[in-house]
This record gives structure tokens, sequence and C-alpha cells, in this order.
């Protein structure tokens, strides 16, 4: 039998843009689940803990990428790796690149209101394994430093949706494009910088060439366990969801050649042609960074002032959806 515990995250873009949210999905849950409105990671510990100790075998978790990174690192904490709960994405935040990745459209409360309606009637939700990354004690699916740490630094100076995101990517482009003419913002945020990366159990050196070898500065290295990034289709090409590996792309590429590839990447297209990237699947990697040593999971910004990063993988959670899951 499913018993199911929502999470709301009281600082996702849907409940601050609508305060009464949480009292409309208070009403659709009525006495078929409970629902914690969590205002600080201390609370959100505690009621993993109660949610653990009443053998809550569904959590829903309302917000965006964010949300769900924190919540699944409580619930692990709280439940152990033997006895995890389902978990269903209640969409939101600003992008949801993970309920994308799943194929989730609805937001949080049509979402609920379907799964409510499928419980009741004793049929069975959709589901599909994803494996986590665990980064520095941390759970999530996308890692990413370098040039997309420093983009979003900039982002988050205004943080709007994708919409904004998509137009202030345009605006780099466009400043590149006019090889930093423009307002210089280009070559604020695309440069490279020396990292050492080490990953387990191939170590990436293995299959770069001669020249890239010798070449330890990157523009951005991503790992992901989840095929697409926020604006793109399949970028990962080499994930497969739920294998307990994660795919590392490490990019050395610069300047133009680096903004070509982008352009292609986000259109679609592959960025594995270009001769200074390199891509491998990884169960267990070490990255150290001398500048800019932010890093991103899943599109939060974390700091990181020693400049060292441990990615190994995390426990496998199982999503349920009423939808038909994206594979
Ligand atoms: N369940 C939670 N309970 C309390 N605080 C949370 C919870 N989840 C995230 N937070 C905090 O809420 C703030 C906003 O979260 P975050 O930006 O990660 O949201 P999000 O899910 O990505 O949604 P949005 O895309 O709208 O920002 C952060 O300070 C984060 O630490």
């Amino acid at each position: 039998m499913l018993r199911v515990g929502i999470i709301s995250n009281p600082f996702a873009k849907i409940n601050k843009l609508n305060p009464e949210y949480n009292t409309h999905l208070w009403y659709i849950l009525a006495n078929k689940g409970q629902l914690e409105v969590t205002r600080s990671l201390e609370q959100l510990n505690q009621v993993c803990q109660e949610f653990s100790e009443r053998n809550i075998n569904l959590v829903g978790i309302v917000g965006g990428d964010g949300s769900i990174s924190l919540v699944l690192s409580a619930i692990y904490k709280a439940y152990g790796a033997e006895r995890l709960p389902k978990i269903l994405l209640l969409k939101g935040g600003t992008i949801n690149f993970l309920a994308s990745n799943l194929g989730i459209k609805n937001e949080a409360r049509t979402c609920l209101e379907d799964t409510i309606q499928l419980i009741s009637k004793k049929h069975t939700m959709k589901e599909a394994i994803l494996s986590t990354i665990h980064v520095n004690g941390r759970l999530g699916f996308i890692f990413a430093n370098g040039v997309a740490a420093s983009f979003l630094e900039e982002f988050y100076k205004d943080k709007t949706n994708s919409f904004g995101a998509a137009l202030k990517v345009a605006g780099y482009i466009a400043d590149g494009i006019f090889q930093g003419k423009l307002n210089g913002e280009f070559h604020k945020i695309v440069k490279q910088q020396k990292m050492k990366i080490e990953t387990y159990p191939t170590p990436l050196y293995n299959d770069i060439s001669t020249n890239s070898q010798i070449n330890n500065k990157y523009s951005m290295i991503l790992a992901s366990t989840v095929p697409k990034l926020p604006l793109t289709t399949r970028f990962f090409k080499k994930v497969v969801m739920g294998d307990n590996s994660a795919e590392m792309i490490a990019i050395s590429e610069k300047g133009s050649k680096l903004l070509k590839g982008a352009i292609k990447a986000l259109s679609g297209g592959c960025i594995y042609n270009l001769p200074n990237v390199n891509s491998i699947k990884f169960q267990k990697a070490n990255i150290t960074c001398e500048e800019n040593t932010s890093y991103s999971l899943d599109g939060d910004l974390i700091s990181n002032p020693d400049g060292k990063i441990s990615i190994e993988m995390g426990p496998n959670f199982v999503f349920c959806s009423p939808y038909d899951i994206a594979k």
C-alpha cells in the first residue's frame, strides 16, 4: 500500500507566486496523505525522519530542481540506502529539468490530482529508476563547473525563468559572435582554467588525443545521470538512466570554437565531434580547480573555497508518475 507524504518548499517559484498554493494541494490530498511545508533545512531533516519512522513510502516533492536535490539528500540521510521511498515530482520550480527528463509537463496541482485519482482507483503508476551522483555530500543529477558556474553567478543576479535564461545566453552568444565588442560579457564568462581530473574505473586521459593530454585547461566539466540539460534535447548521449554510472563531458574548447559547439549542442547537435571535448562513463571522480572553484549541482550554485570536488555514485531512486515516463 502506498503511504503518501509530501514536502513543499515554500521558497520555490510556484509557492512564491501563489501563497495559497499549498492550501490547494492540502485540499486535493485530503485524507490520502500528509503535506508538510518545510521552512528550513533543519525542518526538512526532521520531516524526513518522521516520514521514515511512519514508513511513508511515496514522497512527493513540490518545487524545482534545487528542492529535489535537497529533499533527496535529506531522505537518504533519514531512510538509509536500503528502504528509500518512491518519489513523486510535483513540478513547481523555475527550470524543472528533472521533470522534463521524465516527460512530466503538468505542474504540481494537476499532477497531484491525477496521482490521487490513480491511487484511489488502485491503478499503478508509471515508474523510472534514476541514479544519483553524490557531490561533496549532496545528492543530485547534473554537475557543472567552469563556464557554467560563472554563467549561473550572472543568472542568479536577476533570476527569472527559462526564457530569461535563454535571453541571457543569447546575449553572451551575440557578444561572442562580435568577439566581445558588444559588451565584453563573453570573455568575462567564457574562459579556461586549470583543473585536475581523475575518473574511475576508466581514466579520462585514456581516450583523448596527445594534444589534449598535456592540456589540463578546461572551460567546463559536466557530469550527469540524466540525458537532458535545461534547454536541450538529449545532450548526454551515453547516459543510460538507472545504470549506476554517470557520464562526464570535459570541454577544453575555447573562444569561437566553444561558442559554435555550444550553439550546435543546445540546438540538438552533438558536442562529441569537437576535437577538445572528451567524454567518459564513470563511477567516481575527483576534480581539483584553482580559479573559479564554485560549481553547480542541479542548477544551485555551490561555493567551494578549497576547489576540491568529489563525485561518487549516490543511491538509485524510483520516480513515479501518473503519466507516461520518457525513457
Ligand atoms: N524542502 C525545502 N525546505 C526548505 N527550504 C528549502 C527546501 N528546498 C529548497 N530549500 C531552500 O529554498 C531556497 C530556494 O530553493 P531553490 O532555488 O533550490 O528552489 P528550486 O526548487 O530550484 O525552485 P526555483 O527554481 O523556483 O528556485 C534555497 O535557499 C533552498 O536552500
